[in-house]
Order: C-alpha cells, then sequence, then structure tokens
C-alpha cells in the first residue's frame, strides 16, 4: 500500500506492502519491546551479574554519557567501519537508549507513538511550517 504524504505534497511515499515479511525490520518493535521488559527487570538485579543494574547504579549522567559514546562510534562505524561493525554499534546504541529511556521512566511505546505520529508527515515540510522567531 503506498501512502501519499499527509499534506498531500507525495514528497514521502511509503510502500509498506513492498516490504517482505520476513525482513529483520520488521520485528525491531518486537525485540525493542522484549529489551525494554528485560532494562527494567534487570535494573534490579546484582550489579554483579547485571550490566543494567551497574550502569543504572552510576546515575543517569553516565547512562547519557554512554549513549553519547555509542552514538559517535556509530558515526565512526558508519564512515570508516563494515556494516557489521555499524550494525554492533547501532545495536550499542539503542539498547543504552533503552537503558536511558527506562532510568527516565519514558515508555519506549511513547517513541513508538511519536514516530507515529510523524509518520507520512515530510520532514521538509514539518521545519518549513515552524514558529519563526
Ligand atoms: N543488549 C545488551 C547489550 N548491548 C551491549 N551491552 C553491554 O554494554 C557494555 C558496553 O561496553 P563498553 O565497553 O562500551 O562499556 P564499559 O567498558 O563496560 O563501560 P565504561 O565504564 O568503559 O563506560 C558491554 O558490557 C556490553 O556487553 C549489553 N548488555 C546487555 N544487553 C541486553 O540486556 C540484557 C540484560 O543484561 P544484564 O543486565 O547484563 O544481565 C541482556 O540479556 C541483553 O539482552
Amino acid at each position: 500500500m503506498i501512502e501519499a504524504a499527509a499534506d498531500g505534497s507525495g514528497a514521502q511515499a511509503l510502500d509498506h506492502a513492498a516490504r517482505p515479511p520476513h525482513c529483520p525490520s520488521m520485528s525491531s518493535p518486537d525485540t525493542l519491546a522484549r529489551l525494554e521488559a528485560t532494562i527494567a527487570e534487570r535494573r534490579l538485579a546484582s550489579p554483579d551479574t547485571s550490566y543494567v543494574a551497574k550502569l543504572t547504579a552510576k546515575g543517569v549522567e553516565k547512562i547519557a554519557q554512554k549513549v553519547g559514546e555509542e552514538a559517535t562510534e556509530t558515526v565512526i562505524a558508519a564512515l570508516t567501519g563494515s556494516s557489521s561493525a555499524l550494525v554492533g554499534e547501532a545495536a550499542d546504541l539503542l539498547f543504552h537508549m533503552m537503558v536511558l529511556l527506562g532510568e527516565k521512566g519514558v515508555p519506549f511505546a511513547d517513541v513508538l507513538a511519536e514516530l507515529d505520529r510523524r509518520e507520512g508527515v515530510s520532514g521538509i515540510a514539518e521545519k518549513a511550517a515552524r514558529p519563526k522567531d
């Protein structure tokens, strides 16, 4: 199914039907939802046996720092690394982002809802519609 952009411009057409059902990206939301549940559980574990608990014990500043580090490593992998290196760094980034959301009490569903809200709205059109200072 092709969806036209919400502003009618046709600038951002989405073809959901063209994506094969076995495509790994289709299962990503489930994977992240499971990871969110695991992180919520492991936050309460011993820092001796759980990386999530160990990182959580260091506080939000450390968790946010890790997100920044993993983002930088993802950029480096994209520019200089292999595809598999990029996959690894992107996974590290998503994992640490999930730990940060958990620390801040922000449900992953809220992030997905925000992406849903943006769906079909061109980034070009959205930026152009922002109030001018
Ligand atoms: N997806 C992950 C995951 N991805 C990366 N990591 C860990 O993230 C850490 C990042 O490595 P770094 O070298 O950057 O960090 P570091 O050296 O420990 O930290 P610094 O003090 O140097 O900043 C490593 O220890 C990785 O093993 C993860 N640890 C856990 N998970 C998931 O979380 C679940 C719970 O894990 P535990 O809490 O450890 O039981 C696991 O079953 C997984 O599903």
